[in-house]
């Protein structure tokens, strides 16, 4: 099953025999053995039964909510089998949901004979504990969840490290007791990491999370040496002009599509949430031949855990310090004003509130008609497009050059012959306004940024 928006209503149908496609990862050990451990911490998530505390909004809403977290499952590798949503002002501090609703949830659990429950929230360590002891299945919660899938699909050293600092830091206030029960079934009181490793007086959790801190610093320097090579490439473009477009929007929406259809690259595609975690950047031209970058970055989701926010703020940075965000919707999504909002939220949380947005509505070709003119009328600067098709990719093109950052010293030249790359230089970082081949060289008139104007400065036409 790799759909990723498969309707909750319908989890409720599996045949729980239909298990073709299941992913087995290894068992999340509750007491860290060893710190390196945690490079190869997944959660384990086979037969999932998924439970949701629905406080706000309407139910439509906490449907939704739900059948996001299947999708998100599903994309961990899980076979979802139900699904249940339980309504209350707040969650339920001890057990997230009530105790007469967690016993409910152990009902269900053995009916499915199901080995994990996901909840659609971030629980706190003694909530995960508490309601673990109630349903005796392993409890894991949306942020573990959104970790887990991260985990499997980082490729590159630095999607890794990241990775891993955020998985670390959601383990470090959870080391105590998550899963105790679990871990004393299975029989593992600790063992491995040894006395010999703690200092005196020492708990094992204490000596635990003191490597565990330490592995986290560790990250963090590695992370901020990796962070310097793409800082330096910024910089670069930016002291060479070259506008920045970021691609940002929920995950699954088609941004690395939208990338392949306009640049030509071949950015990893695929139906299933968080395909992109290692953001491609492209070179690319306006139609009237102006240079840009595009970048892909990785897609957004409803309450993406902080820890991944910060994990990845790198990476996210690529987007808070563009010229431009275009910012790529799903038009198919039963709820895609949801995922504007949330996605403009996560922006705003990287510090890119600031950046010009064009919003473009992705996936025109299947959209519901209704949907597409709902969407127009509420952002009317908005564009349809299909990255399937290439429908609006054209006036898409046309709206990016308009949103690009306009050079504005107006400049009129006679360039030798022998000063060609000045040219070259005109039509790549500056806007033509009119170009002609005289005796003594090319008379462009053109706009230009401040620092072609002072080296155009010595060939001035006026
Ligand atoms: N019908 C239709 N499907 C599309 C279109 N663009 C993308 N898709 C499909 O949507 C799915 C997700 O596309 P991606 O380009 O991987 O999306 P993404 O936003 O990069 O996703 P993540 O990297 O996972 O955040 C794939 O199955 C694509 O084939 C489109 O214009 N029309
Ligand atoms: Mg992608």
């Amino acid at each position: 099953m790799t759909s990723a928006q498969r309707p909750l209503g319908t989890a409720d149908a599996i045949d729980p025999t239909q298990e073709t496609g299941l992913h087995h990862v290894a068992a999340l050990s509750t007491e860290l053995q060893d710190v390196s451990e945690v490079d190869q911490r997944q959660v384990r998530l086979e037969r999932v039964v998924l439970v949701g505390a629905w406080t706000s909004g309407t139910l439509e809403d906490a449907e939704s909510s739900m059948a996001e977290l299947a999708a998100l499952a599903e994309s961990a590798g899980a076979l979802v089998l139900d699904g249940v949503i339980q309504r209350r002002d707040k969650p339920d501090p001890a057990t997230y949901i009530g105790s007469g609703k967690a016993q409910e949830l152990r009902e269900l659990v053995l009916d499915h004979a199901a080995d994990t429950v996901v909840c659609d929230g971030e629980l706190s360590p003694s909530q995960l504990v508490r309601l673990e002891e109630v349903v005796k299945v392993k409890i894991v919660d949306r942020t573990a969840l959104i970790l887990d899938i991260f985990a499997q699909r980082a490729t590159s050293r630095e999607g890794k490290a990241q990775v891993e600092l955020a998985q670390m830091q959601y383990m470090l206030p959870r080391l105590r007791g998550w899963g105790q029960s679990l871990s004393r079934q299975s029989g593992g009181s600790g063992g491995g990491g040894g006395m010999a490793t703690r200092g005196p007086g020492e708990t094992k959790i204490e000596t635990d999370r003191r490597r565990l801190r330490e592995k986290v610093s560790k990250l963090r320097r590695e992370l901020d040496g990796m962070k310097a090579g793409r800082d330096l490439k910024r910089q670069e473009r930016k002291r060479n002009k070259v506008p920045a477009v970021a691609l940002a929007g929920y995950t699954n929406a088609g941004k690395s599509s939208l990338l392949n259809r306009l640049t030509g690259a071949d950015a990893l595609v695929q139906n299933a949430l968080f395909a992109t975690l290692d953001p491609t950047v492209r070179r690319t031209q306006t139609q009237s031949g102006r240079s840009y970058t595009l970048a892909d970055t990785v897609g957004f989701v409803r309450h993406l855990p902080h820890q991944l926010v910060d994990a990845f703020r790198s990476t996210l940075e690529e987007v808070a310090e563009a010229d431009l965000i275009l910012h790529v919707v799903d038009g198919t999504h039963p709820d895609p004003e949801a995922q504007i909002e949330a996605v403009r939220t996560v922006i705003g949380e990287i510090g890119g509130a600031g950046v010009p947005e064009l919003l473009v509505v992705n996936k025109a070709d299947a959209a519901p008609r209704d949907v597409l003119d709902r969407l127009a009328e509420a952002e009317p600067s908005a564009v349809a497009v299909s990255a399937r098709t290439g429908e609006g990719v054209e006036e898409l093109l046309v709206r990016v050059e308009e949103a690009l950052p306009h050079p504005d010293i107006e400049v009129e030249v006679v360039i030798p012959y022998t000063h060609g790359h000045l040219v070259a230089r005109v039509h790549e970082e500056g806007e033509l306004i009119s170009e002609a081949h005289e005796e003594e060289g090319t008379r462009v008139r053109a706009k230009v940024e401040e620092d072609l104007a002072a080296e155009l400065a010595p060939y001035s036409a006026s």
